[in-house]
């Protein structure tokens, strides 16, 4: 039987853990000061603590710190009121706790959150990986995301993790990685699962709209808002609310966001009255959080409350096979969706795939695989085609762009995925453009002059050209494949 130890000063409180926690399928033992705690925890290994922050003589952190150091795989959560998080914060980024939990709790978020802890003591280590390996054999994904790069597995980790520590969660990572995806997975994993998942692109917003979306309004409190409206606060409730680009919210709704997060209530702009906030905040940036503090366009003190469990999302080009993996998977959907008997891409296809960085990442991707799908007349997608798409990406320069004509193709035009979509665009003759090489034979003038002045050494060469030497030897091998085409 497992060992869960709860300490609290307040005989009140553990009382009121006791009786929350009496189903569980553990061993609960209580005590009301830390020092006590310690000595049990010497004589008794404890598999999961539940202590209270703020204690006098010894905090539970400290008392934490000293449980970690005999017990390392002790699962440890940090009970305490919100405006202590600073606290919870360090506790968490020293990798002393694992979970936190605010007071008040709610009885069903405390129960899930134990019964998970206690599950993840008996989980050998490599569970999550040998499972995201069935994942990949299986060709399963996990919650929508397709990988099968070790950078992935560890985000996926990181999910599993971060879905019940119950701490503010900032994603990064480039445009079209796949942030709202991780998010929506965190969300998944959690307690809240059947609870609203809210995605909110602060970018979107114009500036005098945003707070009342947020905050919602009272009806006449300012000029068109002619009725209530409860805002997205409210609508997410128990469950998440993932602000994407939040460094582009105005720094004045900053300071009442960091306000709501601190006191957990807000009200609704002409509303006196304070409603509770209860939803989990996942916020996301495509760009980096601190040069937007160091540029005095992010507030310091909101940038350490939302940077406290940070996933960090590698671009595509660094996940390996899963270009590949990705570029057949949704060229199958794609070309069902499009009632197409395309089965995948010829071999040479997939080596320029594979060797083209993908600035945009998935998204740009999958605009991609839309287009060559509704182009392709092939049962397998030639390389020719690819290259023709791959080459409207250079095309598609502010320099250039008077000059190209858009032929539409099957691709929804009102989705965000229609942006930017490489597919059919050709130039048109009767405008004359600058004498401005395509970027693919710039791109190989580089290249085959770094392995000349390398002596043909090719590792050499990669690392004058900051790249790999698998990024060369793919965009030889398209190189011949080309000229053997011809
Ligand atoms: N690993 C993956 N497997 C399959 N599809 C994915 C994966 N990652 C992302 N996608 C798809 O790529 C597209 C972009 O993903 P998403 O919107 O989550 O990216 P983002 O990082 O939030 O983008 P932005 O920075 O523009 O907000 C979506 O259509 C999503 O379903």
């Amino acid at each position: 039987m497992k060992r869960v130890v709860l300490v609290d000063d307040e005989q009140s409180i553990l009382d009121a853990l006791l009786r929350c926690l009496d189903e569980i399928d553990a061993d609960l033992f209580s005590f009301n000061s830390p020092q006590k705690a310690l000595d049990f925890c010497q004589d008794y290994e404890p598999h999961l603590i539940i202590s209270d922050q703020r204690m006098p003589l010894m905090n539970g952190s400290e008392m934490l710190i000293q449980i970690k150091e005999k017990w390392p795989a002790c699962q440890c959560i940090l009970l305490s009121a919100y405006h202590d998080f600073d606290a919870v914060a360090d506790a968490f980024n020293n990798q002393v706790i694992e979970k936190y939990i605010c007071k008040p709790w709610d009885n069903d978020e405390l129960t899930f959150i134990v019964e998970k802890a206690i599950s993840e003591t008996s989980k050998p280590e490599t569970d999550i990986l040998d499972n995201d390996k069935q994942v990949q054999e299986n060709g399963q994904a996990f919650h929508g995301m397709i990988s099968s790069s070790p950078l992935m597995q560890s985000v996926f980790e990181r999910i599993e993790k971060a879905s019940t520590a119950n701490v503010p969660i900032f994603i990064t990572g480039e445009t079209g990685t796949g942030k709202e995806l991780v998010a929506k997975a965190c969300h998944e994993e959690s307690y809240r699962a059947n609870e609203p998942f809210i995605p909110v692109n602060c970018a979107n917003f114009l500036e005098n709209l945003i707070e009342s979306q947020l905050f919602g309004h009272k009806k006449g409190a300012f000029t068109g808002a002619d009725s209530d409206s409860k805002g997205l606060f409210k609508v997410a409730g128990k469950g998440t609310l993932f602000l994407d680009e939040v460094t582009t919210l105005p720094l004045s709704l900053q300071a009442k966001l960091l306000r709501v997060i601190q006191e957990r209530e807000f009200s609704p702009l002409g509303s006196h009255n304070l409603e509770p906030f209860h939803a989990q905040l996942i916020t996301a940036s495509s760009t980096s959080l601190l040069s937007a503090v160091k540029a005095g366009e992010f507030r310091e003190d909101l940038f350490y409350r939302l940077n406290v469990l940070v996933i960090n999302l590698p671009p595509l080009r660094d996940r390996g096979h899963d270009i590949a993996q990705l570029a057949e998977h949704m060229c199958q959907r794609v070309a069902l969706e499009q009632s197409k008997d395309i089965n995948g891409f010829t071999p040479e296809a997939m080596v320029l795939l594979e060797s083209y960085s993908w600035p945009g990442n998935i998204r740009q991707l999958e605009n991609f695989i839309h287009s060559m799908v509704a182009l392709s007349s092939e049962t397998l997608i030639s390389d020719t085609l690819c290259q023709q798409g791959l080459d409207q990406f250079s095309d598609l320069t502010p320099e250039s762009s008077a000059s190209v004509v858009t032929v539409p193709v099957e691709v929804e035009a009102t989705s965000p995925i229609a942006e930017a979509v490489p597919t059919a665009v050709i130039k048109s003759e009767s405008v004359s453009a600058p004498k401005i090489k395509p970027l693919r034979d710039v791109e190989r003038e580089t290249i085959e002059q770094a392995i000349d002045h390398c002596d043909g050494n090719i590792p050499k060469a990669a690392a004058l050209l900051e790249v790999s030497p698998s990024t060369i030897y793919r965009k030889m091998q398209a190189w011949e494949s080309q000229v053997s085409d011809k």
